[in-house]
C-alpha cells in the first residue's frame, strides 16, 4: 500500500491552504505539508518526494492580469536552487503517477499553465481559461454538482450528485471555438458539472450555475484522470455542520470525499 504524501503549494495570494491540508489529513492521507512557492524555488522542497500535490483557493497576485495568469508565468519560467526549470519537477512529478487537486484559484492555475484538460494528451499547452462570470460579480454561494460517470477520474469516481459553496469572479470556461468545447465533452474531460437542485439535471440556469459555464462545466479531469481541477471548494465542506441545511436534518455527502478518493486511489497502488 503506497504512501500517500500530500503537498500543497501556498504563498502569493492563496488563502485554502490549511483547510486543503486538512482535508488530505482527514480523508487518510499519511502526511499533508503545507510550502511557500519560494521553498520550491530556493529548493528546501522538492516535488519528487510526494505523490499528491494540492493547488488550494484564493486570490494568487491579487488577480490582477487575470485570476493566476501571474503565478502560470511564475510556474513556466521559474529555475530552483539548482538552476533547472522548476516546470521540469512538475512533469516529472506528474509522469511519474502523481494526483493533482487545483480548487477554484488552483484550479484556473492548472488550466492558464495548460495541465488541464490536455486534450489529445497534450500538457503544457493551453487550450481554454476561466474568465468573468457572467453576472459580472464574485458568487458566494452553495451549488449542486453532477458528476460524470462517464470520466476517468478518479476523485469522483462512484459519484452524483454533490453540494459545495462556491466563491469566485471568475468561474466561466471560455474556448476559442465551439469544436473545442466538444472536445471536451466527446473525451469526457468534463468531470463536475452544475446541476439543477430539484431536478439534479445539468443546468444553465442562474444561480444555481453561479458563472454561465457552458454545459454547465464546475470541474474538468485529463485523460489519464489524475488531475482535478474544479471552481467549487471540496475542502470547505469537511464537516456535515458546514452546510446551510444541517439544522433542518440535510446530510449530504461531504465535499472531502474527492480528497478521500484521491487518496484511496494512492493507496491502491
Ligand atoms: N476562491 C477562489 O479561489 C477565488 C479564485 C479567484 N480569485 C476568483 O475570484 O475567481
Amino acid at each position: 500500500m503506497a504512501e500517500v504524501r500530500t503537498l500543497v503549494i501556498t504563498g502569493n495570494g492563496t488563502n485554502c491552504e490549511k483547510e486543503s491540508a486538512f482535508a488530505a489529513e482527514l480523508a487518510g492521507a499519511d502526511s499533508a505539508t503545507v510550502v511557500y512557492f519560494s521553498d520550491l524555488i530556493a529548493g528546501r522542497c522538492r516535488l519528487e518526494d510526494y505523490n499528491f500535490l494540492i493547488f488550494p483557493g484564493g486570490f494568487l497576485d491579487g488577480d490582477d492580469l487575470g485570476a493566476a495568469q501571474a503565478a502560470a508565468l511564475r510556474w513556466q519560467f521559474a529555475t530552483t536552487g539548482d538552476g533547472t526549470p522548476l516546470i521540469d519537477q512538475l512533469n516529472a512529478f506528474f509522469n511519474a503517477g502523481g494526483l493533482i487537486l487545483g480548487i477554484c484559484n488552483g484550479f484556473q492555475l492548472l488550466v492558464k499553465l495548460g495541465l488541464l484538460p490536455a486534450v489529445g494528451g497534450k500538457y503544457f499547452e493551453r487550450q481554454v481559461t476561466l474568465s468573468h462570470n457572467d453576472s459580472a460579480k464574485f458568487e458566494d454561494r452553495w451549488v449542486h454538482l453532477k458528476a460524470n460517470p462517464k470520466s476517468p477520474c478518479v476523485f469522483t469516481k462512484g459519484l452524483d450528485i454533490l453540494e459545495m459553496p462556491v466563491r469566485h469572479g471568475e468561474g466561466k470556461l471560455v474556448a476559442r471555438d465551439e469544436a473545442t468545447l466538444q472536445g471536451l465533452v466527446e473525451n469526457d474531460l468534463v468531470a463536475l458539472q452544475y446541476a439543477h437542485p430539484e431536478s439534479g439535471d445539468v443546468t444553465q440556469e442562474y444561480p444555481f450555475n453561479p458563472n454561465g459555464s457552458p454545459y454547465g462545466i464546475a470541474g474538468l479531469t485529463d485523460p489519464t484522470g489524475r488531475i482535478l481541477g474544479l471552481m467549487p471548494h471540496p475542502e470547505a465542506f469537511n464537516h456535515p455542520t458546514n452546510h446551510p441545511g444541517w439544522t433542518r436534518g440535510e446530510r449530504p455527502t461531504l465535499g472531502t470525499i474527492l480528497v478521500e478518493n484521491a487518496v484511496k486511489y494512492i493507496k491502491s497502488r
